[in-house]
């Protein structure tokens, strides 16, 4: 990217002293500017309540940097661009002075006014802060402003609806920037390549070639430290409403008629708007919830959901869901799309497997009733690539077949949950681009979809918990798949 191309604006971190900062944005921004995709005109204005100056604030990317990629050498000039302002959320003299603290930034490193304001903090205040920014002039100037907002973007579709009134009412929709950090992910991006670029798939992509599609996304970790957050959340909030249905709509959508955000976008909604509604009497037939138990990872004991903090004792919330997903389109009529996704299970790992119609019979395996589907397996974590499984001669003499795969591993990329993503998303965000970021009616449609199943679910005590830690959840899960004839395939290769 040559100098004139690359993007300058001072970005205003709101939560600058939480985790999120510290793990993904520091490390993000830096990575950035290692790259070369920004230059020296750049300035971070940290805010957050803490009684910090500019160098503890510095001190803190420093560590936050040398934790993620080791010791680094002149960091100082790096961090020398984050400022420190301190803030109380509802009081409009911290937005006058952050105002002039812009102004003056924007002068010193020549960022013609551009300004990123990234929510990084819990959404109650989202719309607070929204409002403040817009009625102190903070938006206003020559260059751009743009609004990044965290998840959770409500709690349903109800209060998703009210939180979008507040922020549209200070910000136009193509100023708000919506993130789903899987669509930064290099393999949720490459979704739609493997699909338009390939005839080879392009042409079987659809309800005559396709038996099922299945989307897994496991983690061995449990609840970690945000069990006030996640017991109020769960699984299905956490990770359905979101990140499973966006891979399930670009895993869906039709071909867009040009790579433009308005195109992709609105393939991917009609996507949601196909999903086939799930009925309240229907829901158990399709979704399985569960919730972790003791067991152990990687040998090593861990405490129920239950036990891992007081306030979890008696509860309802799932840590798992697996459901059979519809969608009512000519494309994918008839075809299930699998999805499940939990806490405390046998690994990390997201994968996708797109399971090919089987042929009628195979002569050439023993047991000729045996099935050895075509299947393309999208690896999206923790080791990045696309395998093809097909058929073909065993060695030596006679004519049977053994299943191959053919395997492409994207090696440039070094580990689970990295920066990766944040990076490739802040940096779309600084050139304007929305295409990986979600749109209102997305949000909308996903909420309307999952609000279903949380209308049964919170009204009905389960009997939790029904899966072991370290295992691959509820046997349900497993049923689900085997009264349509399937199965899940693995997650980690053999
Ligand atoms: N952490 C993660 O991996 C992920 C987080 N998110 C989302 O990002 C957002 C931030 O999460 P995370 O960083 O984990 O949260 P933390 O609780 O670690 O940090 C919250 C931040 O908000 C500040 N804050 C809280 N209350 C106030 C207030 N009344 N006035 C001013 N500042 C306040 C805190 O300041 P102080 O420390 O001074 O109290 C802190 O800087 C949330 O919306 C979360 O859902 C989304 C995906 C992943
Ligand atoms: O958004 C979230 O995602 C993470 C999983 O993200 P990944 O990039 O590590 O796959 C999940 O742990 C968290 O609960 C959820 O809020």
């Amino acid at each position: 990217m040559s100098n004139k191309q690359k993007p300058k604006a001072v970005i205003v971190i709101f939560g600058v002293t939480g985790d999120l900062a510290k793990r993904k944005l520091f490390p993000s921004i830096y990575r950035l500017r290692q790259n070369g995709n920004i230059g020296e005109e750049f300035a971070v204005i940290g805010v957050g309540r803490r009684p910090w100056d500019n160098d503890t604030l510095r001190d803190h990317v420093e560590k936050s940097i040398e934790n993620s990629f080791g010791m680094r050498e002149n960091l100082k000039n790096f961090t020398s661009h984050f400022y420190y302002h301190p803030f109380d959320v509802q009081e409009a003299s911290t937005y006058q002075t952050l105002g002039t603290l812009i102004n003056e930034l924007d002068a010193e490193y020549q960022t013609d006014g551009n300004k990123i304001f990234y929510l990084a903090m819990a959404p109650e205040y989202f719309g607070t802060v929204a409002n403040q920014i817009k009625e102190n002039g903070l938006k206003e100037g020559t260059g751009w402003s743009r609004l990044v907002i965290e998840k959770p973007f409500g709690h349903d579709l109800e209060s998703a609806k009210k939180l979008n009134n507040k922020i549209r009412a200070a910000f136009e929709e193509n100023q708000i920037y919506r993130i789903d950090h899987y669509l930064g992910k290099e393999m949720v991006q490459n979704i739609e390549v493997i699909r338009f670029a390939n005839g080879l798939f392009e042409h079987l992509w659809n309800n005559r070639f396709i038996e099922n599609i299945q989307i897994t996304s496991s983690e061995s970790l449990g609840v970690e430290e945000r069990a006030r957050y996640y017991d109020h959340s769960g699984a299905t909030r956490d990770m359905v409403q979101n990140h499973m249905l966006q891979m399930v709509s670009l895993l869906a959508m039709e071909p867009p008629i040009k790579l433009t955000t308005e195109e992709i976008r609105s393939e991917k909604i009609k996507v949601l708007r196909a999903l086939r509604p799930v009925e309240k009497d229907q829901v158990d037939e399709n979704f399985v919830r569960g919730q972790y138990g003791e067991g152990s990872i990687l040998d090593e004991k861990v405490p129920a959901y239950q036990h891992e903090a007081e306030e979890l004792a008696a509860s309802n919330t799932e840590t798992f869901v697996a459901g059979r997903v519809m969608i009512d389109n000519y494309r994918w009529a008839g075809v299930p799309f699998y999805i499940r996704t939990g806490k405390r299970m046998t690994d990390k790992s997201t994968k996708i497997v797109v399971e090919f119609k089987d042929i009628p019979m195979n002569l050439y395996y023993e047991n000729k009733t045996d099935k050895h589907p075509n299947l393309l397996v999208i690896n999206i974590q923790p080791d990045e690539g696309v395998t093809l499984h097909l058929n073909a001669k065993r060695g030596g003499t006679g004519a049977f077949a053994e299943p191959i795969k053919l395997a492409y591993k994207n090696t440039g990329i070094d580990g689970v949950n990295t920066p990766e993503a944040y990076e490739k998303l802040l940096l779309d965000c600084m050139l304007g681009d929305g295409t990986n970021f979600t749109h209102w009616d997305e949000v909308a449609l996903s909420w309307q979809y999952v609000d279903a199943l949380l209308d049964v679910w919170e009204n009905k005590t389960a009997h939790f918990p029904n899966y072991e830690s370290g295992s691959m959840g509820p046997k349900e899960a497993e049923e689900l798949l085997e009264k349509d004839g399937f199965h899940w395939w693995p997650i980690l290769d053999e």
